[in-house]
């Protein structure tokens, strides 16, 4: 076939799956020849597509956080060990390392994590790498390149080579103008956080990319989100994972928020479920690429109480953070997700008493129960 003939074949495939519909280029930016780390322009029509009858083949990105060994975990038993790699810039503990594989990959790296997704045959990449609200605050220009220039080259990449790419948002993607009781999906949304800045910004990066090149972008904004086997990475919602340790440990805790914040918070497992729903919806189910989910709201008070039904004897104390407290003051403190439940039948299966008869039963803390009934 002439190649004048095979790329114009390739351009029209490219315009009709595109979803874009105006006719004008959508050849990602790095392909239009004024990057640096450029490659040829003819990249994405080279990509192996995806058939729906195979199994994807996953990275995830930032995997040793609270959130990512739990996902690939989920993924394995779903699409195989070998076909979902974790990857981050730490070193594994033995169990992840030998649990399936896992690869070093900066995200800063452009061209290593290209030759990743390229070498690994990547279909889908779930991007985890980010720095959260509170360590943000105190590193700026850390989070700002993390967390602003890495999803840069994830999202480059995923346009080059026809990705289905999912990237987590979050409650902290909204601020003090927000309508917070509920907040909606679309509202205003002016965070006062590098990290809800930032995450606005993938929100809207992405979305754009769906619509200029066709890149299949799925993000969902989490809720805090709680878990027993993995400790959270410096966020604002981090207290409602730190109570349960310090219950079982000392009968003490300090919380670094007021006892009335009220935040939406989720267990892991829901989100984990919701993740891979969404990134397995039909396309047509989709009226939109960026979703609120949510399961439940409570403030530190309420959570202390559940938690004494099962620790009677722990004591709860306040010392109110001022940096996570001016935070947690601007945040969402209901999260309505009724476009998730329309469209692609979100629903979760654990509100706050199972969330934490759920959580005891993983930390072990009957010996405790028993000695306080
Ligand atoms: N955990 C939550 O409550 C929550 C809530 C809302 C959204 N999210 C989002 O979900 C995602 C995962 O969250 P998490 O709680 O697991 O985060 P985490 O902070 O626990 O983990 C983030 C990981 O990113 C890695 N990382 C940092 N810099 C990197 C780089 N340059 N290259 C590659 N990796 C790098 C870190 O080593 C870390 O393992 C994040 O995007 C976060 O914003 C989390
Ligand atoms: C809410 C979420 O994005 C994260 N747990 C934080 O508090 O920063």
């Amino acid at each position: 076939m002439p190649i004048v003939k095979s790329v114009s074949r390739a351009v029209n495939q490219l315009l009709q799956s595109s979803g874009c519909g105006c006719g004008i280029s959508i050849v990602p930016v790095r392909c239009l020849g004024i990057s640096p780390r450029q490659v040829t322009s003819d990249a994405s029509f080279h990509s192996v597509s995806f058939s729906e009858s195979d199994h994807p083949r996953v990275l995830i990105t930032g995997g040793l956080g609270q959130l990512g060994v739990g996902l690939a975990k989920l993924l394995r038993k779903r699409f195989g060990k070998n076909n979902v790699i974790l990857s981050d810039i730490r070193k594994p503990a033995d169990n992840v390392f030998y649990s399936g594989p896992f690869i070093y990959s900066d995200i800063l790296d452009y061209k290593n994590l290209r030759e990743i997704v390229v070498n690994n045959r990547i279909t889908w990449l779930f991007h985890y790498s980010a720095l959260l609200s509170a360590v943000g605050e105190a590193n700026v220009p850390l989070a700002r390149a993390v967390n602003i220039t890495g999803l840069h080259n994830v999202l480059d990449i995923a346009a080059e080579h026809n990705l289905r790419l999912f990237v987590p948002s979050t409650i902290g993607a909204f601020g003090p103008t927000s309508p917070r009781d509920p907040t909606p999906d679309l509202c205003i949304q002016r965070p006062r956080t590098i990290y809800g800045v930032s995450k606005v910004h993938a929100e809207l990066m992405g979305e754009y990319y769906h619509y200029r090149y066709g890149l299949d972008f799925r993000c969902l904004r989490y809720p805090g989100i709680i878990s027993a086997d993995s400790q959270p990475g410096g966020g604002t919602t981090d207290y409602a994972v730190q109570i349960f340790h310090d219950a079982i440990k000392t009968g003490k805790f300090q919380c670094n928020l007021k006892p009335d914040t009220r935040l939406p918070m989720m267990y892991i497992d829901d989100c984990l479920k919701a993740t891979l729903e969404v990134m397995e919806a039909p396309a047509e189910a989709l009226s939109m690429r960026t979703y609120n989910i949510s399961a439940m709201s409570f403030t530190p008070e309420e959570l202390a109480q559940e938690v004494q039904k099962h620790i009677p004897e722990l004591q709860v104390t306040y010392s109110v953070d001022a940096v996570r407290q001016a935070i947690a003051d601007s945040w969402p403190m209901n999260f309505d997700d009724s476009n998730a439940r329309k469209d692609w039948g979100w629903k979760h299966d654990y509100d706050l008493p199972e969330l934490v008869t759920t959580m005891f039963s993983f930390l072990g803390s009957d010996s405790r129960i028993a000695q306080a009934n």
